[in-house]
């Protein structure tokens, strides 16, 4: 197993998030999440990512605990992650978005590109991610030029030149239109089947259960069900909890 959270709890200004989270991702493997707002998708990304401490429980990966990993290490392990939004990076081109990710020096010198080996080598990386995803033809346009789907996927092409292990997708298709959708679960189909290990959380239940293979409904910081897609959508907690249906 890649990635295995077992009884995590997350307490944030002394408030109960997260209770009792367990499940596993295999290698290859997508892992989809779903739940109303504030259920706890984000923070579970958090906790892979070592952005939030945990109080209980454990994360490993690889088999090893990775308790003591700092947020600007978890890179070093091959662990990708997209942004809910990339406006900050307006100004970028789509090929500095994702070099930017793979540039081991500090941000100041990764934006001046002082190391130009490091920075040819990172553009040359990047260049391969965004062909992968069939981008290259943006590689050179600022962000603000382009469609919200277009920057979501140059997001994606960044999450995945990073997460040769492991990605983490947040929101992939939040401000994308539906006729755009098509786009990112393109993208999405192309990671998996270059056999990335992937964590999907996203608003639209039906593009998450589309797009993975193992399926965990959320809801108030806790795990409702986990299992196949279907099983986990069909089963009467998560309707009466999460879709606000009564159950059959
Ligand atoms: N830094 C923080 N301090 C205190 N509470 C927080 C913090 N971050 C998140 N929360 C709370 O934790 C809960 C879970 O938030 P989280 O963002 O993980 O939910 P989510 O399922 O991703 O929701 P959404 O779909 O709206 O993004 C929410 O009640 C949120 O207000």
């Amino acid at each position: 197993m890649l990635l295995q959270l077992k009884e995590v709890d997350v307490e944030l200004g002394g408030v109960s998030i997260l209770r009792d989270i367990s499940f596993g991702v295999d290698q290859g493997e997508t892992l989809g999440i779903v739940g109303p707002n504030g259920a706890g998708k984000t923070t579970i990304l958090n906790v892979i990512s070592a952005v939030v401490p945990t109080v209980a429980g454990e994360v490993r990966f690889r088999g090893e605990p990775f308790g003591g990993v700092t947020p600007h290490r978890v890179r070093d392990h091959g662990i990708g992650r997209s942004l809910q939004s990339t406006q900050y990076f307006n100004d970028l081109t789509v090929l500095n978005l994702v070099s930017l990710g793979l540039l081991k020096n500090s941000v100041w010198g990764a934006l001046r590109f002082t190391d130009h080996r490091r920075a040819d080598d990172a553009e040359s990386r990047a260049m391969a991610a965004l062909d992968l995803l069939d981008l290259g033809g943006y590689a050179h346009r600022p962000l603000k030029e382009l469609s919200s789907a277009v920057q979501k996927l140059a997001d994606m092409a960044r999450a995945l030149a990073i997460g040769t292990e492991l990605v983490l997708l947040d929101e992939p298709t939040s401000g994308v239109s539906a006729s755009e959708r098509g786009a990112i679960s393109d993208a999405l189909a192309e990671m998996r089947r270059l056999g990335r290990t992937i964590v999907l959380i996203d608003h639209d239940p039906g593009f998450v259960v589309a797009n993975c293979d193992q399926l965990m409904a959320m809801n108030f910081g806790e795990v409702l069900r986990i299992g196949a897609p279907d099983e986990v959508m069909s089963s009467a907690e998560v309707k009466r909890s999460y879709l606000g249906q009564e159950a059959d």
